[in-house]
């Protein structure tokens, strides 16, 4: 379970984020949405540990961010926007790179054939170079690596940006079928309706650093924030 309460985070004169409270429970998937610039990065490298809150905390199964970075950094799965691979390394070590820290190369190279074959790749990734590979195939490659070490909680940031309506689709498919299976604890951030109505469980609308609306994603289409948010931004 990861708990934020009261989270302010201010840069110079700009406060960024003012008093965020959200509680997302193991298992359970939540997708944050907002407009360009009201924060949701912020947020999501605070929640991570990679930006300092000027106030309020955040607790990883009841423990503050920070008392134990071992258990939490070992924890965690992300994807990040554009995939984020490494150039100079093939598929298969930027899929295992956290697995070869602790377990021989050969191991940790069959658990990264396992997870490619997890998101529709073949073995014969396992190989290539990312500069070899498409959009959607960097995405599932960045997938495999987030789920490589079956973390108990993971971030996506922004997972169908970049691909065509398709390939997103897929992308939002794989996403909601690996949470479900794994019984993983997701956080989303995205613009794309379409990835919350595949992969969240519940919503959460930042608006001005501040929560604007938080509720199940069944309610949200009855929410006046949340039609405010769709009519403005034109999703
Ligand atoms: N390190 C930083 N120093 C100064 N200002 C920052 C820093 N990081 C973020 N900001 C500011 O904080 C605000 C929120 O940024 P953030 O990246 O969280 O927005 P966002 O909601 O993720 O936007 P987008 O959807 O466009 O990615 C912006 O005004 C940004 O300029």
């Amino acid at each position: 379970m990861i708990e934020v309460r009261g989270l302010c985070k201010e840069f110079g004169p700009k406060r960024v984020l003012s008093g965020i409270d959200l509680t997302v429970r193991q298992g359970e998937s939540l997708c944050i949405l907002g407009q360009s610039g009201t924060g949701k990065s912020v947020l999501l490298r605070c929640m991570l540990g990679l930006e300092s809150p000027d106030s309020g905390e955040i607790l990883w199964n009841g423990r503050p961010l920070g008392e134990d970075r071992g258990m939490f950094l070992g924890g965690f799965g992300m994807l990040f926007q554009g995939a984020a691979l490494f150039d100079s390394l093939p598929v298969w070590k930027n899929v295992a790179f956290k697995l070869m820290q602790r377990m021989p190369a050969a191991k940790a190279r069959g658990i990264a054939i396992d997870k490619l074959a997890r998101v529709g790749l073949s073995a014969d990734t396992a190989d290539l170079m990312p500069a070899e590979l498409s959009g959607g195939m960097a995405k599932r490659v960045g997938l495999a690596r987030a789920i490589a070490d079956d973390p108990e909680v993971i971030f996506f940031d922004e997972p169908t940006t970049g691909l065509d309506p398709i390939r997103a689709r897929r992308i939002n498919q794989l996403i909601h079928d690996i949470v479900q299976e794994t019984g993983a604890t997701a956080i989303t951030i995205t613009h794309d309706m379409e990835t919350v109505r595949k992969v969240a469980r519940r919503v959460l609308l930042l608006q001005d650093g501040a929560v604007a609306w938080s509720g199940l994603v069944g309610d949200m289409d009855a929410a006046p924030q949340m039609s405010e948010f769709l009519g403005k931004t034109g999703l």
